[in-house]
């Protein structure tokens, strides 16, 4: 099949899917972060209001590109897309000769695939159903794998043309032959597996259970996609490892590290010379860091099962190797990539956390936040990231910062190619703009920093040598939501 790729379409934001599906009280609370005073003073009740229905819809949706980091390391970027347009070519279903791979003029490690849809799929009768996450990976890209499937006909077998829809509340029950919950149907595809293969093996399923053939929406699967040469990664996410800047030669920790994409990237810009520390608390995700490390052939990476909250050496502490706890102020620069709410994700229908669980991330923060300034050397930079949206785990905690420790400075970020922070947590106008927030809001982010122009206007305007400047400001803008804090410790 051979797609005719149409910029007019990308331009022309259509929301398929319900906005974000959110408990009450966290609606409320969120409802409370996006219409807080200051903002308010600032745009006005009823921008403030828009803005958080726009935010809602866009989280639902997918970004517009698909990012992928490239491993400049061991190729140069056009020899790597070269390679990456004949994979493409190959795909069945993806024509990579018709789709524009686009590099980036401020961040010179990506490649940028524009996500096509949503396109006009016509529902089988025949319905498999998928866990929301799952769901959420097919419309970016994947195929369902076995796991992932929920709910199959009965009578399916290899080869059968099938729906799939996502389950929205996590209702459907593993093995039901039918389901009548809330679901949003994500594209049609083919069985590569029976129904009794995938329920009934008596062992853990593996592999694809569907394969994608007319997704809603069309961007190519990367599962194994020159695996060494891309990696799949956000665009605020590769933003990150330019902004922490690390040089050959240093000591860097990555404190909350698997999988290990920003570690990767750190020992990448490093070219393979210095020590790049991960820990991450969790045992069989560091196997992850570890093997992305091997795949990406990046050998200074060593990577530890570790809490990060101790990762301070006390005085009398004795540990045999070099690995954690380590002595204070023994690192050149250090990554802070907290755990956190992760309502920036895109997509995502619903969320079924509680309030509570998700304002449970400050405290844990500020605990990793303090070891990380322990760990830190003075002159050394210490970069905070998050995938949320709220203010208590992104503006008010560089504000909290800023007063429990007088030593650090708030520093420009390069690239900057996000939003300024947001207004709400007391942080000055000259704060908020050395602050990096990706929102897909219009006027919250983007290329010209909370001036994007209308997207509707734009397929009216396009002209083609032009084009690449727009295409590239909508990958700024319309990403998943981030956050980026860099400080200098004096
Ligand atoms: C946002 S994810 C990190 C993503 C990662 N930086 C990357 O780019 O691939 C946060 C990670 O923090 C880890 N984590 C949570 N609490 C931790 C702690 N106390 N010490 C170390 N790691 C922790 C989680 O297991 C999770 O893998």
């Amino acid at each position: 099949m051979s797609l005719c790729w149409d910029i007019t379409s990308m331009y022309k934001k259509t929301f398929v899917f319900p906005k974000l599906n959110l408990r009450p009280e966290v609606q409320e609370y969120l409802g409370n972060v996006f219409k807080n005073k200051e903002l308010v003073a600032g745009v006005g009740q009823e921008e403030a209001e828009s803005m958080f229905e726009e935010l809602l819809y866009h989280l639902s949706h997918p970004p517009s590109f698909t990012c992928v980091r490239v491993s400049t390391h061991l190729a140069p970027l056009d020899t790597i897309r070269e390679r990456l347009v004949e994979e493409l070519r190959q795909m069945s279903g993806f024509d990579g000769g018709d789709i524009p791979i686009l590099s980036h003029t401020h961040v010179p490690d990506v490649l940028l695939l524009p996500v096509i849809g949503p396109r006009p799929a016509l529902p089988q009768s025949d319905e498999v159903i998928v866990g929301a996450q799952c769901g959420n990976a097919v419309l970016r890209g994947a195929h369902v794998f076995a796991p992932g499937i929920l709910s199959a006909p009965k009578y399916m077998k290899a080869g059968d043309r099938v729906s799939v829809f996502s389950d929205l509340e996590g209702k459907c029950t593993r093995g039901a032959k039918d389901f009548q919950g809330k679901k949003v149907f994500v594209g049609n595809g083919v069985a590569e597996m029976g129904r009794s293969d995938i329920f009934c093996s008596g062992e853990p399923v593996k592999g694809v259970g569907i394969r994608m053939e007319e997704p809603v929406y069309l961007s190519p699967s990367f599962d194994n996609l020159l695996p060494s040469l891309v990696f799949l990664q956000n665009l605020p996410s590769v933003v990150v490892g330019h902004v922490l800047g690390p040089r050959p030669g240093e000591r860097i920790l990555d404190m909350c590290a698997a999988p290990g994409g920003k570690t990767s990237h750190i020992a990448a810009l490093m070219k393979g010379q210095g020590e790049v520390i991960a820990l991450d608390r969790i045992r069989g995700k560091v196997m992850r860091i570890r093997q992305n490390a091997q795949v990406l052939q990046l050998d200074c990476i060593k990577a530890y099962c570790f809490n990060s909250i101790q990762a301070v050496r006390t005085e009398h502490a004795q540990n045999p190797d070099d690995g954690p706890p380590f002595p204070a102020e023994s690192f050149d620069r250090v990554l802070l990539d907290a755990p956190c709410s992760g309502l920036g994700q895109r997509p995502n229908m619903a969320c079924a956390w509680s309030l509570r669980e998700i304002t449970s991330y400050p405290p844990l923060q500020r605990k990793l936040f303090h070891a990380a300034v322990r760990l830190l050397k003075r002159g050394g930079v210490l970069v905070y990231s998050t995938c949320t949206v709220t203010l208590a785990e992104n503006e008010e905690q560089v504000a909290w910062a800023l007063n429990t420790f007088p030593y650090l400075t708030l520093q420009p970020q390069e690239p900057h190619i996000g939003g300024q922070g947001m207004l709400g947590a007391g942080l000055s106008h000259d704060q908020l703009r050395l602050l990096q927030r990706f929102s897909p809001v219009r006027g919250q982010s983007g290329g010209t920093r909370g001036c994007d122009p209308d997207p509707d206007a734009l397929h009216l305007t396009v002209a083609a040598e032009t084009e690449p400047a727009r295409l590239l400001q909508r990958a700024n803008s319309d990403t998943i939501g981030f956050f980026i804090a860099k400080f200098l410790k004096t």
